[in-house]
Formats: structure tokens, C-alpha cells, sequence
């Protein structure tokens, strides 16, 4: 019997089905409860929700919903966001993920989106469907001794306070604290609903149990709420010494200020000799602000916000550039969504970009104008591994200096 691709958006059988296909396609062996089900149902976006069926078993998941991209400059476009991307091992390689990623795109496309966006699981997955690389995300380890604090530092009011707050008053502040943060950061985008539940535990969909955090709410002088960080401690002693180690799950500062006076009361909490920060800001000022920089090592590195180019006068139009240039850019696309020759040209007054009948400067497929657009990938470094073909002199580094950034583009949110 032929295997069925259909949307799961007006039933709720399907979408059970759907959810325990999630569970069983990352490889959850225990399946969600009744009430896990019925929450999800009634709380998921599930309107671009397909599954593919064999019989009335859902062996392959996909969903998209909307989303706001930020880009360098603080703008922000329509983004496809892809998520919950399965095939059940046992009907895996037989184009189930092709057939549901061509239909999902090219309605994404005719509806105007601006680019595509995942989390890749897995580096080799996404390529083929035009997506690349845009922003990474480091796991950062302080080994706090080593570190050369003042131990008597605290706070100066002038700057802010840090407080202790419960689950309550994250869910209440925490929507305005990531809004303002995520219009600072190229890379970031927006939250969905269920986010600050997940995090405090009101809702507690993941497998595995639920482990109170410690919350931390940052106020600036005029008390408004700026940074807010969730982490939990490890209950660590060697040799009747405490030796704990703090975790950080969230960090978010709409500015730098948050940022400094978060890390530094997290590097002053007593009996805590180690902080880790995974998965995390690759671009973080926590080494900048110690004495001893190197006592924050990075200990690991990934890719984590692939995109997609659907619409690329509308993305490379919706950014700011470093300075101002003309450069036309051959895209190539798997997909054939967006191939052409663009005329991108940034002048003082804003970038405007078009198709053009003028020879190129760069050939470049769609995943690696995704690399370079939000400023993490350099085109000369890209040209030099043979991912990129300069048609005229200069054409990488007159690349990069348009598009490059100050802080490189960060997504703390997995999607
Ligand atoms: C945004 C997110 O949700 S990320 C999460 C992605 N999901 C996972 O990692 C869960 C575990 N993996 C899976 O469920 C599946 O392997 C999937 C969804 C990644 C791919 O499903 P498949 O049924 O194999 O997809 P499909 O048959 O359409 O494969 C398309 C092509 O991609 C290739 N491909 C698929 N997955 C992989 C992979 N992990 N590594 C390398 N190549 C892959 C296939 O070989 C095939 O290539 P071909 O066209 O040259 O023959």
C-alpha cells in the first residue's frame, strides 16, 4: 500500500500519531502520555503539520510555522521555520523528507517568506535543499580560581541590581527580556508561546523529569527588567571543599550592561568553582571580562541555525551592510527557487538589490549565501576552500567587507 502524505491540522488522531512519531524518530523510546498529548495538541502550532502514513501509523513528521528572523542591523524577516523533522527508522531513504521539504518550501515561497530556518540535527541532512550554515553556538567552561576575580565584587547600584526571582516572575518578565534581546542579535528569533512554561516547568513536556533551576533577573537603574539567566548547580565537594558547578540553561541581555552584571554575579556565587556555558553565545563577553581570559576555554563548537534563501532581493535588502559597494552575485539553487543574477548595491542611504543582466563578481550556491548573510562565514575563506567562485579580482574580500558584523550572529533558541 502507497504511503500518504497528508496535513494533520484538523485531526486530532493524526496528530497523537504525529507526536509519538516525533518521539520514536529522535529515538524516545518511552511515548508521551495521554496528557502530554492532549497539551501538546491544544498548545503547537499544528497548522502546517504534514505526516506521512502507512496505514494509521504516522511513520514520517514535518511542520513549519512563521517566524521573525533577525538580521544584521536589527531588522527582521519572515522566516519558514522548518521543526519536528522525522522518519521512522523503518521507512527511512525512500524520499519521505524530500517530498515533504519540497512542499513545505515552495508554499513558503509563494507565500513570500524570506528565507527558510532548522536547527540541523545533523550536518549533512539540510545541503541538498538549498540550506546552509548561518550561526554557531560554543560550550565555554570557567574555571573559576583560574579565573582572577576579586572575590569582594558586587554589584554597583549604579548599574543595575540582580535578584533571585521564582518561576513566576520569569514567565512574567522573561517574554519582554528575550523580545528586546532577539532584536539585538542577528541570528536570534522569536519565541513561541509555550517557551517561559517549558523553562520553569509549568508546562513539563520533556522526557526525563523536571529538575527546579535557579532564576536571576537583571533591572537597570531604572528598574526595568534587562537579562535574565536560568541556571542549575551541581552539588559538588573534594576534600571537604565545595567544588559545585553552576550550568547555565538561558542567558539572555538586551544589553551589554545585562550581560556584564549577569556573568559577574555568576562568577561570585560562593562554592562554585566551575561554570559551564553550552551550546551557547560564540561571541559571548564572558573571557573579556576576566583577568585571565583563557581560564573561559572553549571546549566544543556547532552549527545550529541553518537558513534558506526563498526571496533574495527581500533578504539581502532587509540587512546593513559595513559599507557601501555594488557586487553581483550568481546564486545557484538545488531547488530552483531562487536561482539568478543579482545586482546587490549598498549605498549610503540603504541596499537595494535586483535581477541583473550584468556579468557576475561571485558564483555562489544558496547555502553559502546563507553562511555569509548573517555575517559568521567569510567569503574569502569560502572562495579558498573552493565553496564559492570569485568572477572578477577581489570580488571575496569586497564580499566581506559589506557583509560583515560587530558580534557574530548567535540563535540560543533550538526550534
Ligand atoms: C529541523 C529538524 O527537525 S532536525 C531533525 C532531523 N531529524 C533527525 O535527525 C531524526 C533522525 N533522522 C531521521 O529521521 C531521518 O534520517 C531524516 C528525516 C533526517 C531523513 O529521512 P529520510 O527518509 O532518509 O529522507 P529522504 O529519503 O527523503 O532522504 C533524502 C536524501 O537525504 C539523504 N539523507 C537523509 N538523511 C541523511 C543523513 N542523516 N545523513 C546523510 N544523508 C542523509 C538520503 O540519503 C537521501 O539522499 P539521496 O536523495 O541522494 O538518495
Amino acid at each position: 500500500m502507497a504511503l500518504e502524505i497528508r496535513d494533520v491540522a484538523n485531526s486530532a488522531d493524526d496528530q497523537d500519531a504525529w507526536f509519538r512519531a516525533v518521539y520514536t524518530g529522535f529515538l524516545t523510546a518511552e511515548p508521551p502520555s495521554a496528557e502530554n498529548l492532549a497539551e501538546r495538541r491544544a498548545r503547537s502550532d499544528m497548522s502546517r503539520a504534514r505526516g506521512a502514513f502507512d496505514r494509521d501509523r504516522c511513520v514520517a513528521t514535518f511542520r513549519s510555522f512563521a517566524q521573525e528572523l533577525t538580521v544584521p542591523g536589527g531588522a527582521v524577516v519572515a522566516a519558514d521555520a522548518v521543526s519536528g523533522v522525522t522518519v521512522t527508522a523503518t521507512h527511512r531513504r525512500r524520499g519521505l523528507l524530500s517530498r515533504m521539504m519540497g512542499a513545505d518550501l515552495a508554499a513558503a515561497k509563494e507565500r513570500g517568506d524570506v528565507v527558510a530556518t532548522l536547527a540541523a540535527a545533523e550536518y549533512r541532512i539540510y545541503g541538498r535543499y538549498g540550506f546552509g550554515p548561518a550561526a554557531v553556538l560554543t560550550d565555554r567552561r570557567v574555571d573559576r580560581p583560574l579565573a582572577g576575580l576579586d572575590p569582594r565584587w558586587t554589584l554597583p547600584e549604579a548599574e543595575g541590581t540582580v535578584a533571585f526571582v521564582d518561576g513566576a516572575e520569569v514567565r512574567k518578565e522573561g517574554p519582554g527580556v528575550h523580545d528586546r534581546f532577539r532584536r539585538t542579535r542577528a541570528g536570534a528569533v522569536d519565541l513561541n508561546s509555550t517557551f517561559w512554561e517549558r523553562q520553569t516547568g509549568e508546562l513539563r513536556w520533556e522526557p526525563g523529569g523536571w529538575k527546579e533551576p535557579f532564576y536571576a533577573l537583571f533591572r537597570d537603574p531604572a528598574g526595568v527588567a534587562q537579562g535574565i539567566v536560568v541556571f542549575d548547580v551541581q552539588d559538588v565537594w573534594k576534600a571537604g571543599q565545595p567544588a559545585n558547578v553552576a550550568r547555565i540553561r538561558k542567558l539572555y541581555a538586551a544589553t551589554p550592561g545585562a550581560e556584564r552584571a549577569l556573568w559577574r554575579f555568576l562568577l561570585s556565587v560562593d562554592w562554585v568553582t566551575e561554570l559551564r556555558a553550552d551550546e551557547h553565545d560564540p561571541d559571548s563577553l564572558l573571557p573579556l571580562l576576566l583577568p585571565n581570559a583563557r581560564a573561559a576555554a572553549i571546549t566544543g563548537e556547532s552549527d545550529l541555525l541553518w537558513i534558506r534563501p526563498l526571496d533574495v532581493p527581500g533578504m539581502l535588502t532587509a540587512r546593513r551592510y559595513s559599507a557601501t559597494g555594488a557586487l553581483v552575485l550568481d546564486i545557484r539553487d538545488p531547488l530552483g527557487l531562487s536561482d539568478g543574477r543579482y545586482l546587490l548595491d549598498v549605498s549610503e542611504a540603504g541596499a537595494s538589490c535586483a535581477p541583473t543582466t550584468r556579468s557576475a563578481d561571485l558564483t555562489l550556491d544558496t547555502g553559502t549565501l546563507s553562511s555569509i548573510y548573517l555575517g559568521d562565514a567569510s567569503a574569502a575563506r569560502l572562495a579558498d576552500a573552493g565553496l564559492l567562485d570569485a568572477e572578477t579580482t577581489g570580488a571575496p574580500d569586497r564580499a566581506d567587507s559589506l557583509f560583515r558584523t560587530g558580534r557574530r550572529p548567535w540563535c540560543p533558541d533550538t526550534f
